[in-house]
C-alpha cells in the first residue's frame, strides 16, 4: 500500500498546524529551525537532527489507528513471501500493462494505461491540479492556440534535422528533459532508477527533485552523462541543505534548480476526492482501490517501503518523515535564502529559478547571481489560476533577452508543443507528466516509449517545418507560427501579457 504522501507533505508545508493524534502530540518533535553559528558544533547538530528525525518517526507510527497498525504489521509480515515471487507474479500482471505500454501511439495512451494501472488515489495525485484544474487545463490547451505556417519545397531531409541543444550546461541530443517529480517509487516500484535509465538511453536530460524516492548514488549510477541537474527547495535547515549541496556537489551533480512556487502549497482537490491519506488510512474505499489495480498493489506490496533519499541519515520509510520534512518546507523564504543557496553552490555550474511568470522576476534573479529562468506554474498544481507557462514566456524572454537561458514546463504532451515552446523563445523544455504517466504504466519502458514517441515528433515537426537546428526553429519561430485567441490574455508583439479585448494579433 501507500507509504507516504507528498502531498501531505505539501499541506503540512502551507499549514504548519500539522495534525497530530493524541499520543503523536506528545511525542511530536520540535523541529530545530536555525543555525547559530556561536551554538552547537556541526557535529553536534547533526546528532541533534537525527534525534529530531527519530522522534518524528515514533510519533508518526504511534500517532496509527489500531486498524492502521494491524493492516501495516500484516504487510511487513508478508512483505518477504511476496518478495520471493515477485518476478514472476508481476511477469502475470503487470502484462495488460505492457500491452498497453507496447501499443501506446501517443502520450494520451500512456496516460490511460497509467491510470489502469495505479492506485486511483496516487493517480490522483499524479495527473491532479490545484482547484478545479482551471491551470492545469490551460497549461495543457494553449499549445492549440498556436497554429504553424509550414515551409515547402525546403529541402531539409531525413537525417538532417538536429534537435540537440544545451541545457544547463551540458549539451544535449534532444531539446526537450525529463524534470524534476517527487516520489516516483509511488508510481512505480522502479522510480527515479527506471526515469533515469530511459533518459540515459535517449541522451535526454534529467533534473532530480529534492522529494527523490532513490538516492542520488543510484540516480547516478543510471544515467551518469543525463543526470547532472538537483532540484532543491529552501528548507529551513540551513546546515541540513548544506550536507545535501555537498552530497550533490560530490555524487557529481553540475547544476541546480530551486523550486519558488512550492514554498505555499496548492489544494489538490482531487487527491481529497480519491482517499489521500498518509500513512494510508486503509478505508473500504483505499482497499477496494488497491484490489482493482493489482499490479500496482503487489509490487509494491513486495518492495522495500520507499524514503525520502535526499535527506541525509533518514533511514525511516517516507511515511515516517513527512512530518519532519513537511516542516522544513519555509513558506516564507525569500530573495535572500535564494542569494544564500546560489553563494553556496558557487561556481560549480548554473543555478535555475524555477517557477517563474513574470519577467520582473527573472531579472532579479539575474541581479542576485542566478543564471538560468525556469517559467513554469508547477504543472497547475499551485496558484489556481495560474498563467500557462507557455502564455508568459514572451515576457520573460523579453525581459532577459537573447543571452540568458530560459526553460520552460508545463502542459506538455507532444513533441509539437516542445516545438511550439522552443520557437516561442525557451532555449529548451521541461517534461512532466508526459514521462510519469510512461514510468507508472510501464517503469523502465513505460518511460522509454514516452521519450520515444517525443523526440520521434519532435524531429517530424521539424522536418515538415524546414527547420535543421534547434537555432533555426528558434530564429524562425515569428515567422511561422499564428495565434488564435483562447485566453483573455495575449502576447502583443514585444509589449508584455494584455488584456484581450478584440480581434487577436495574427502573428506573433
Ligand atoms: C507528480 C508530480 C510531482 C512533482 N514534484 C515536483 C518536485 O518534487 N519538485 C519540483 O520542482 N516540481 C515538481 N513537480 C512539478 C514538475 O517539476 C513540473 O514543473 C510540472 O510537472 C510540469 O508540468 P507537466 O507535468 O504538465 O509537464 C511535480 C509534478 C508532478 C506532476
Amino acid at each position: 500500500m501507500l507509504r507516504a504522501s507528498f502531498s501531505t507533505v505539501a499541506r503540512h508545508a502551507a499549514q504548519p498546524r500539522i495534525q497530530l493524534s493524541t499520543a503523536a502530540a506528545k511525542a511530536a518533535p520540535t523541529i530545530k529551525v536555525e543555525v547559530n553559528n556561536a551554538g552547537p558544533s556541526a557535529a553536534e547538530l547533526k546528532e541533534e537532527r537525527k534525534e529530531t528525525m527519530t522522534k518524528a518517526a515514533a510519533a508518526k507510527t504511534s500517532g496509527k489507528s489500531g486498524w492502521q497498525k494491524f493492516v501495516s504489521g500484516v504487510l511487513d509480515v508478508i512483505r518477504p513471501a511476496c518478495a520471493a515471487v515477485h518476478t514472476p507474479v508481476m511477469k502475470v500482471l503487470d502484462a495488460p500493462s505492457r500491452r498497453r505500454v507496447q501499443k501506446a501511439a501517443s502520450v494520451e495512451d500512456l496516460r490511460i494505461a497509467a491510470e489502469k494501472r495505479m492506485h486511483a488515489m496516487c493517480y490522483g495525485y499524479l495527473a491532479g491540479g490545484a482547484d478545479e484544474e482551471v491551470a492545469l487545463r490551460r497549461s495543457v490547451d494553449c499549445y492549440k492556440d498556436v497554429e504553424l505556417r509550414h515551409a515547402v519545397l525546403h529541402g531539409v531531409g531525413h537525417g538532417e534535422v538536429d534537435p540537440s541543444t544545451t541545457i544547463l550546461g551540458h549539451e544535449a541530443k534532444l531539446p526537450f528533459f525529463v524534470t524534476s517529480c517527487a516520489g516516483q517509487r509511488m508510481f512505480h516500484a522502479d522510480g527515479e532508477v527506471a526515469t533515469a535509465k530511459a533518459a540515459e538511453k535517449h541522451g535526454v536530460r534529467m533534473a532530480l527533485s529534492q522529494l527523490t524516492t532513490s538516492t542520488f548514488e543510484d540516480v547516478r549510477e543510471a544515467a551518469p552523462t543525463s543526470a547532472k541537474c538537483l532540484q532543491l527547495y529552501v528548507w529551513r535547515d540551513r546546515a541540513l541543505l548544506k550536507e545535501v549541496l555537498d552530497r550533490a556537489k560530490e555524487v557529481g551533480f553540475t547544476s541546480l534548480a530551486l523550486t519558488a512556487d512550492f514554498s505555499w502549497v496548492g489544494n489538490r482537490e482531487r487527491e481529497t476526492k480519491t482517499g489521500f491519506t498518509v500513512p494510508p488510512s486503509y478505508s473500504v474505499q483505499q482497499c477496494v482501490d488497491a484490489a482493482r489495480s493489482p499490479a500496482w498493489t503487489f509490487d509494491f506490496m513486495s518492495r522495500v517501503p520507499y524514503g525520502y533519499k535526499a535527506v541525509p541519515d533518514a533511514d525511516f520509510p517516507a511515511e515516517s518523515l513527512v512530518d519532519f520534512i513537511a516542516q522544513q518546507m519555509k513558506p516564507e523564504f525569500d530573495w535572500k535564502d535564494a542569494e544564500w543557496l546560489c553563494q553556496e553552490w558557487g561556481d560549480t555550474g548554473p543555478v535555475a529559478l524555477k517557477g517563474v511568470a513574470r519577467g520582473e522576476d527573472a531579472k532579479r534573479w539575474l541581479d542576485i547571481g542566478g543564471k538560468v529562468i525556469w517559467v513554469s506554474n508547477h504543472g497547475g498544481r499551485q496558484l489556481e489560476s495560474s498563467v500557462a507557462p507557455f502564455d508568459v514566456l514572451p515576457e520573460v524572454r523579453k525581459a532577459v533577452g537573447p543571452d540568458v537561458e530560459v526553460i520552460m514546463d508545463g502542459g506538455v504532451r507532444r513533441g509539437i508543443d516542445v516545438v511550439k515552446a522552443l520557437a516561442r523563445g525557451a532555449d529548451s523544455v521541461a517534461c512532466g507528466r508526459a514521462y510519469l504517466y510512461g514510468l507508472a504504466a510501464g517503469g523502465f519502458e513505460g518511460v522509454d516509449k514516452a521519450l520515444t514517441l517525443l523526440s520521434k515528433d519532435v524531429h517530424l515537426a521539424m522536418g515538415l517545418l524546414g527547420c535543421r537546428t534547434v537555432a533555426e526553429l528558434k530564429a524562425r519561430g515569428p515567422e511561422f507560427m499564428l495565434h488564435k485567441q483562447n485566453s483573455s490574455f495575449v502576447y502583443d508583439n514585444g509589449t508584455g501579457l494584455q488584456p484581450y479585448f478584440g480581434a487577436p494579433p495574427s502573428k506573433i
